[in-house]
């Protein structure tokens, strides 16, 4: 969507924030020595780069100082800058290092809402082009679900091609210890992702397997050809396996897997919502017999022949998905959006209402319901925006923009410590982390951050 911002206004608005940055930083680099202040006049030096087309230098600064998507106070990217002059030498350079498409600067544009605002026709098509590149289909994909294996269903029930692959010497392994990954850290300092999953091939890990170490078929690498597993080696002694690989680590997931490579935390999210059914549910819902694990760790089969589980398709013998909904509910003049704060989040943190789906019910029924329970507020029109696996232990949250009929909170004591209207500026100031009093949305890997995202995108041009 293009915003329909004044032109005029915004070029002011961008002059004086070049003239208020550059004198600031004068100050800073007299009277203060933190090593932001120091720098500073490297950042300052980086935007003023973007903006002229100086490549070589904004590269060499990229090299040694600044971080490539480094913000300014008004959120601004060095790709918004050079969006906004149509520096297409820099626009490449920047992408080649990987520099995020999808920030959204405080008014809520990204750098190609900003390029097609201003007519830099070439800039916009080159950003878009990168975009689309990456997602060829154009949609929002969540962090946990950029799972890119191939989930290769049909090798499942072929006993023969799975023993194959476990001792293929190029399949890989996933080692999880109480649901916990073994992972390693990136050390490249320029990424902004701090694990990755360690794998392991059949060599190193053969001691470690016995008659009833699970082993779970998590999918084909098609761009490696390989087979990849994860194994459970729980009740084992952790420190052991670092012999396998010494730099490894089991990683406690919840925060740590938010700052796992995209793609892995992908697979991560199978591995462990799978890993958590198959420890779980180890008897069989319907006769409470012992079952087996079969088809790769994708069903659990009961032993006892005579059991209804056995006749049939049962989904008692298949992993489970809990869908939730969670949505951002729109006031009805279109100004605000409703936030709540569940009891055990953090500090200052607000979010999204979400809740479990019922069975027999639709996604907007369950949407109009959660909205009603926890916050008093009656929901009409229902929208889908995106959804996103949530392994702990196996959520699938549906994302939705609800219209609220109604405007008074009563807030459920039971879930909820509060819920609030808020307006847009506050949301950008939650979004940008420059709320006064320090309130904040989760951080992008959540859904909940890209619905809040996609409202603030699309109000930009509203004033509101
Ligand atoms: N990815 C994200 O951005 C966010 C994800 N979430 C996730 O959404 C899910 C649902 O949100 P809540 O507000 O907790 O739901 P909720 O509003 O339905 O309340 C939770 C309560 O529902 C009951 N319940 C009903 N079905 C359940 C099931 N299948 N599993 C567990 N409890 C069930 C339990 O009593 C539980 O305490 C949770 O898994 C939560 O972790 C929540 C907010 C943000
Ligand atoms: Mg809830
Ligand atoms: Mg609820
Ligand atoms: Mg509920
Ligand atoms: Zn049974």
């Amino acid at each position: 969507m293009v915003p329909r911002l004044c032109k005029v206004g915004l070029f002011f608005k961008s002059r004086k924030r070049f003239k208020i940055f550059r004198s600031v930083s004068v100050i800073n680099m007299s009277s203060r020595t933190g090593p932001e202040d120091t720098k500073k006049p490297f950042v300052d030096k980086y935007f003023e780069c973007a903006e002229n087309g100086n490549k070589e230098e904004l590269s060499f600064l990229l090299k040694s100082t600044v971080n490539v998507d480094q913000r300014n106070e008004k959120g601004w990217t060095a790709l918004m800058f050079a969006a906004r002059h149509g520096q297409t030498g820099v626009i490449e350079t920047l992408l080649e290092k990987g520099c995020d498409t999808n920030i959204v600067n405080k008014t809520g544009q990204t750098a190609q809402d900003i390029a097609l605002f201003w007519d830099q026709n070439l800039a916009a098509k080159l950003i878009e082009a990168h975009m689309k590149e990456e997602n060829p289909d154009q949609q929002l994909r969540n962090f946990f679900s950029l799972n890119h294996l191939d989930r290769a269903s049909e090798k499942r029930k072929d006993k023969d091609w799975l023993q194959a692959k476990i001792s293929d010497e190029t399949s890989q392994f996933l080692l999880l210890s109480e649901l916990k990954p073994f992972v390693l850290p990136i050390k490249d300092k320029t990424s902004k992702w701090r694990y990755r999953l360690c794998w392991l091939d059949h060599n190193k890990i053969s001691s470690h397997l016995t008659s009833d170490t699970v082993i779970l078929f998590l999918g084909i690498d098609h761009s490696s050809s390989q087979s990849l597993f994860a194994i459970d080696v729980s009740g084992k002694e952790e420190s052991k396996f670092k012999d396998l690989q010494p730099e490894g680590s089991f990683m406690v997931p919840f925060p740590g897997s938010l700052q796992m490579e995209p793609s892995d935390a992908g697979i991560f999210a199978e591995a462990r919502s799978m890993m958590d059914w198959l420890e779980r549910y180890k008897f069989c819902a319907t006769c409470g017999s012992s079952t087996d694990i079969t088809e790769g760790g994708h069903k659990r089969v009961c032993r006892n022949q005579e059991c209804k589980s056995n006749k049939g398709i049962h989904n008692t013998a298949y992993p489970r998905t809990d869908p939730s909904v969670i949505m951002l509910v729109i006031s009805a003049d279109g100004k605000r959006c409703l936030l709540g704060r569940k009891k055990q989040f953090p500090a200052k943190m607000w979010s999204c209402l979400a809740g479990f789906m019922e069975p027999g019910e639709s996604i907007e029924d369950t949407v109009r319901r959660e909205v009603e329970e926890e916050s008093g507020v009656k929901v009409g029109r229902v929208d889908y925006h995106s959804s996103q696996p949530w392994p702990f232990p196996a959520s699938l949250m549906l994302g939705t923009i609800a219209y609220a009929k109604t405007e008074d909170i009563k807030v459920d004591e039971d879930e909820m410590e509060d819920a609030q209207w808020f307006r847009r500026p506050e949301i950008v100031q939650m979004l940008t982390h420059q709320h006064p009093q320090g309130l904040y949305i989760p951080p992008e890997q959540a859904i909940a951050h890209q619905i809040i995202k996609s409202w603030v995108r699309n109000t930009a041009s509203s004033n509101l």
